[in-house]
């Protein structure tokens, strides 16, 4: 446990209240940041943190990403509103609070977007933000580490060594992998799906194999602790605050010319509440819910949630909480017949191959336990999944009113239903590539589940604090499904993936659809008898664009200098910025977005 090098730094912190960068948050982003500014060592960077260290044998172990998550490092009673579109169900909203973040606790998918997500940020008018200004933080990030060469070739296991760097966060792939995988790649490929090279290198679209945030060289979890705030955690520049929550944001002036000078912490052990200052500036790091939480309650966002909460609005903006948008998902269930051995049930199902894998993980920190939840994802573009339809849904989004499906805040925001509409312009143009994906299938040696996961919603939720108990939980409401496209969309993707599981490359599994039924074949019959059955899921774990990085007339929060509009040394670096999510899992975005961040905010001097 790294406590012996957090306290007493954290302690040393105690003495000071001013430093040159005060960072809310330390988890992904937040300490990428920490590291990158401190490299000067005049420069001095505080991160405040809610959570503690945690080292949990059951975080480091890739394993242990398939067993029940540790709810203890997560932000307690986080519970969606009722999801209308979901027969009104709520969700627990699973959000890191522990140094690292996300990192310590997620699945350690590290799969990037393709080229055509970060490219439409940038034609939004985000300057700097396309693949081509992205791709070199990917790189500068990470160092990958190859597995052996015999389990490469055996499986076909490719990499494109160019799309990574010699950066602090280690990927690799296990070097243990069951037999039947081939028959799954063998299935996708013969669909006619793009077998890239490596989906990392901006392909992230047809079936490819994709490393884990694991560190081959220990078979353990790399994460933003051990990768960038360990390696550095002596600097005397670089102070870390744990189990310590900031709750608000401390401006000197009014109206259009606000300034941030520090914010309020409480240190949640003695229960004793302090301000820190920021000379040069207050970067918000603190994730996609808890950013908007703690806008919010310094005065900062919609007018009528400000009132309602009885907070003094220093400064009305309709996007903070706005353009919430997650990943929905849903599941296919199947019976499965003569899978090889082992397989993927073997290490519950097996006591010898359960007691060799543990034997060799114990011995050489190897094999089946150092697999996480998989390395092998397909990412496909609706031109493949709906080829009859795909033109019929991008012309339906060209015909959608702006203002349809969305929450109340968007009604009457001019600013903000343009962006409405220059976002569904830029998600026509992805329905129509064949180089961008709508759905993600994280197929496994075993068809017998299959994820479904919607990765362009149209759909957008909103967050906010709750009037009637503002320090509390927030409101969170995904809207999942609310606009009917999505809707389409996902039943296109249980379709296509059903004809995957149908080809002769996957006959010998005799594979028999259980869940939702093969009787359910329309757009119609397909949701509702999945919203019946409450399989599908309004979120992955993937909050984002709560606070977008867009130009100010298309609702934006803040720029792409990240700074926020009207605030003076304010900025935003966490997954609230992200315009429209990408087709990925987050964690290898939030990781390039912090990298790119630090020399954003380095070059303002
Ligand atoms: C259960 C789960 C599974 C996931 N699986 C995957 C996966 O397999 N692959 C993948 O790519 N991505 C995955 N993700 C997503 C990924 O981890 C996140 O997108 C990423 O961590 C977001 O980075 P961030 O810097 O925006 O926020 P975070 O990493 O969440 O960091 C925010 C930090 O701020 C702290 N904080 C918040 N409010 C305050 C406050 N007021 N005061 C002080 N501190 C505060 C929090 O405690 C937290 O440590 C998963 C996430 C979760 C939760």
């Amino acid at each position: 446990v790294p406590n012996g090098a957090v306290n007493p730094r954290g302690e040393q912190a105690q003495a000071s209240n001013t430093y040159d960068y005060v960072i809310v948050g330390g988890g992904v982003t937040g300490l990428i940041v920490a590291n990158r500014l401190t490299e000067d060592s005049k420069k001095s960077a505080l991160v405040i943190e809610a959570g503690g260290a945690d080292d949990n044998f059951n975080q480091r172990i890739p394993y242990g990403a398939t067993l029940a998550l540790n709810t203890s490092l997560l932000w307690a009673d986080y519970v969606s509103d009722p999801e209308p579109e979901l027969a009104n169900k709520t969700w627990n909203v699973r959000v890191a609070e522990v140094l690292g973040g996300g990192s310590i606790v997620n699945g350690m998918m590290y799969d990037r977007g393709s080229a055509a997500d970060y490219d439409a940020w940038e034609q939004l008018g985000n300057n700097g933000w396309g693949w081509a200004g992205m791709y070199p933080y990917f790189k500068k990030g990470t160092k990958f580490i190859p597995p052996p060469q015999k389990t490469a070739k055996e499986f076909n296991i490719t990499w494109d060594p160019k799309a990574y760097g010699n950066g602090p966060l280690k990927l690799g792939i296990s070097d243990f992998q069951y037999p039947d995988i081939k028959d799954y790649f063998a299935a996708f490929k013969g669909a006619g799906a793009h077998m890239a090279l490596d989906g990392n290198n901006g392909e992230a679209y047809g079936a490819s194999w994709y490393a884990n945030t694991m560190n081959p060289e220990t078979g353990e979890r790399s994460q933003a602790r051990n990768s960038y705030y360990e390696p550095v955690s002596s600097r005397p520049n670089l102070h870390v605050l744990l189990k310590t929550v900031a709750t608000e944001v401390i401006f000197n002036g009014t109206g259009k010319s606000l300034t941030a000078r520090g914010v309020t912490v409480t240190d949640k052990l003695s229960n004793t509440s302090r301000t820190v200052y920021a000379k040069k500036e207050l970067v918000l790091a603190a994730g996609a819910l808890n950013t908007v939480k703690l806008l919010q309650l310094s005065g900062v966002g919609p007018k009528s949630t400000l009132e309602a909460a009885g907070i003094v609005v220093k400064l009305a903006h309709d996007g903070v909480g706005a353009n919430f948008q997650d990943h929905p998902y849903t599941f296919l269930g199947f019976n499965i017949s003569n899978m090889s051995t082992p397989n993927p049930l073997s290490l519950t199902t097996d006591p010898a191959f359960n007691a060799s894998a543990w034997a060799q993980y114990t011995a050489n920190h190897t094999g089946p336990l150092t697999q996480a939840r998989g390395n092998t994802l397909a990412m496909i573009p609706l031109p493949e999944v709906a080829p009859q339809s795909y033109k019929a849904l991008a012309q339906q989004i060209d015909k959608m009113s702006p203002d349809a499906y969305l929450p109340s805040i968007y009604t009457g925001s001019k600013k903000l239903l343009a962006g409405v509409k220059a976002q569904r312009k830029a998600l026509s143009t992805i329905f129509k590539s064949d180089k961008a994906a709508v759905v993600e299938y994280p197929f496994s040696a075993s068809g017998s589940m299959i994820l479904v996961g919607l990765e362009k919603p149209l759909s957008r939720g909103y967050v906010s604090i709750n009037p009637a108990n503002p320090q509390g939980p927030p409101k969170i409401l995904y809207n999942a499904l609310t606009n009917p496209i999505d809707k389409s969309v996902m039943a296109a993707c249980v379709r296509y993936i059903r004809s995957v599981w149908a080809r002769p490359e996957l006959k010998k599994f005799e594979l028999v659809e259980t869940s939702p039924g093969a009787q359910y074949v329309s757009d119609e019959d397909i949701i509702e008898k999945m919203v019946e059955l409450g399989s599908i899921w309004p979120t992955l774990a993937h909050p984002s664009g709560t606070c977008a990085m867009l130009p100010e007339d298309l609702g934006g929060c803040v720029s792409d200098k990240l700074l926020f509009y009207g605030v003076e040394k304010l900025s935003i670096v966490d997954a609230s910025i992200l315009p429209i999510i990408p087709s990925q899992h987050l964690q290898s975005t939030m990781y390039a977005v912090g990298e790119k961040a630090a020399d954003i905010i380095k070059s303002r001097g």
